[in-house]
């Protein structure tokens, strides 16, 4: 039981080269954070930036996953030390930090990330979660080493310092944000524009070249497939907020008429 608490399967996946097929979930709820985790997910994405999430809301979503064989990616709302601290001592061993732009706030995240020396994690696990309240003895000694850290390039800025944020030691992977990366190439709701995709499949292979997994979200069952041939490892194929709209207006339409649910795929 220890070991299988200390250790993290999505990052040893992620090092061996491992395709991992995520949900992301913006219900910000942990009943259906638990509906979701029986649904066979590599991992869930409990999103804090764009959900109404909050560390109370956190760590129920991470008690409901723990039972089931999926991993939890936690996303604060901003790459804020503080937040950091208080989600790993709630027992997230891997975060999706947005909006990276340089190489110096990069070496900041893998810092916040871990204990000194190579770090400044404030040492508190022993009456948190992260450590079951210190019946995991050995967690000091291999949280620096289990903690996954991923980071969101997502605006011009960030691409033009991608290669430098993918080179720093303790970056495990970096996600592509098309939807705000579209919107910072002047192609705002347009996550498919050719010179999006371009940048992106430049970016997957950049970060490749330098050894980390490339992510992203992709709703859109098509396109999902086409950057996990492009070499993406890490990849949300759907948003569960995003799938109650559709199941549900789709449902109602087939028995009060009207169109099925269509449109473009926001992500
Ligand atoms: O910019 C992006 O794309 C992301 O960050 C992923 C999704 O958009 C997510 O933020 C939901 O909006």
């Amino acid at each position: 039981m220890t070991e299988e608490i200390l250790a993290n399967p999505f990052k040893s996946a992620l090092q061996k080269g491992a395709t991992q097929i995520g949900l992301w979930l913006a219900m910000a709820d942990p009943y259906s954070a638990e509906i979701c985790a029986g649904s066979g997910f590599d991992w869930l994405l409990l999103d804090g930036e764009h959900s109404p999430l909050d560390l109370r809301t956190m760590l129920a979503q991470l008690q409901s996953l723990a039972p089931y064989p999926t991993h939890a990616v936690v996303r604060p709302p901003t790459g804020d030390p503080v937040l950091i601290k208080q989600m790993l001592d709630i027992g997230a061993q891997s975060l999706l930090i947005p909006m990276v732009e340089t190489p110096k706030q990069a070496e900041m995240l893998v810092r916040a990330t871990r204990y000194p020396p190579r770090g400044f994690r404030g040492v508190g696990a022993g009456i948190a979660r992260a450590a079951r309240w210190g019946r995991l003895e050995h967690y000091l000694d291999r949280a620096n080493d289990e903690v996954c850290l991923l980071l969101q390039v997502e605006t011009r800025t960030g691409l033009e310092n991608l290669e430098a944020i993918a080179a720093i030691e303790g970056v495990d992977g970096v996600f592509l944000g098309a939807a705000d990366l579209s919107a910072s190439l002047g192609h705002i709701g347009q996550p498919q524009h050719p010179e999006v995709v371009a940048a992106m499949e430049k970016a997957i292979r950049t970060i490749l070249a330098h050894g980390k997994a490339p992510g992203l979200l992709a709703t859109d069952e098509a396109v999902a497939a086409a950057y996990l041939k492009q070499g993406a490892r890490f990849v949300a194929v759907g948003v569960d907020a995003l799938l109650l709209v559709k199941a549900t207006q789709d449902l109602a339409r087939r028995f009060k008429g009207g169109p099925a649910t269509g449109g473009a795929s926001p992500y």
